[in-house]
């Protein structure tokens, strides 16, 4: 955990110890709620300009990923991340690698059952006040962080009950969001894929760090191993095995991270 003042708890701070040394290292991290603080409007969120600082150092010595939820194109717009670094989009479906739209096209079939559910969630948006959809290449989502409560969960029931629930769709839940895709999302199988691509292309990865705070985290979280460093940012259960409070937290830990990746550099 970081501490009230803001530093590195012992545990965390060992780890990230242990890592630096560990060769060929790959820094992947989640956008939202982990480089930039939430905010009642998607487009508005931005990263925190001490870790928009110690990622452009990490570049220089480690490998760099944003893992997002995000379509590869708002990460693109928003994230501010160093030119080398490789952008997962779509919760791990979208690729920077592979090209502008990230390697993922959707089947005929699927652009209609997308079509089916955006339908869907806008008339639902449309009957519930401060709540939107917000439009992905795989999925559309329903959020509803500035709605008054009774209205989100109203909202997120007929979301979870109806188009969440229709044959052939992936419904996930995130904070004050409902996702639903039509295909497949799972950022632990994006971030192995890329670990493993990074590998084939040099020297194998010695050692990824993930860091995310939602419940779409879990699943890099339970894909990575021992000799990873696992990171959740803020409250709540997870199978992370290192914690730290908040954006600013991970600002501090990208930071300390950067400097202990110089001085492994410079030995
Ligand atoms: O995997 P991430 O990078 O964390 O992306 C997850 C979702 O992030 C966005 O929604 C979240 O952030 C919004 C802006 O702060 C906030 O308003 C919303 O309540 C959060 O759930 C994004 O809009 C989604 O598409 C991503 O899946």
């Amino acid at each position: 955990m970081t501490t009230a003042s803001g530093e590195l708890a012992q545990p965390l701070l060992e780890a990230l110890e242990v890592f630096a040394g560990s060769g060929r290292v790959l820094v992947a991290l989640d956008f939202d709620g982990v480089l930039a603080p939430l905010v009642d409007d998607p487009m508005s969120a931005a990263p925190l300009p001490g870790s928009v600082a110690a990622l452009q150092r990490l570049a220089g010595t480690s490998d760099v990923a944003l893992v997002s939820g995000r379509a590869l194109a708002d990460l693109r717009l928003l994230s501010r991340a160093p030119a080398a670094a490789v952008l997962v989009g779509g919760h791990g479906t979208q690729c920077s690698l592979d090209g502008e739209d990230g390697g993922q096209v959707l089947t005929e079939a699927e652009a209609r059952l997308l079509a089916r559910v955006t339908a869907q969630l806008e008339e639902i948006a449309a009957a519930h006040e401060g709540v939107a959809v917000e439009h992905k290449p795989m999925s559309a989502v329903l959020h509803t962080r500035r709605a008054d409560r009774a209205v989100a969960a109203e909202a997120t029931r007929r979301a979870v009950d109806g188009p969440g629930s229709d044959p052939g769709v992936h419904c996930l839940r995130g904070k004050e969001v409902v996702e639903i895709a039509v295909v497949p999302l799972g950022k632990g199988a994006g971030l192995l894929r890329l670990r493993d691509r990074l590998a084939a292309a040099g020297p194998a990865v010695g050692a990824v760090l993930y860091a995310g705070d939602d419940v779409t985290d879990e699943d890099a979280f339970a894909a990575l191993g021992e000799a990873d460093v696992t990171v959740k940012v803020g409250p709540g259960e997870t199978a992370a095995r290192f914690r730290v409070a908040d954006p600013q937290g991970m600002a501090t830990l990208l930071t300390a991270l950067a400097d202990l990746r110089d001085a492994a550099a410079a030995r």
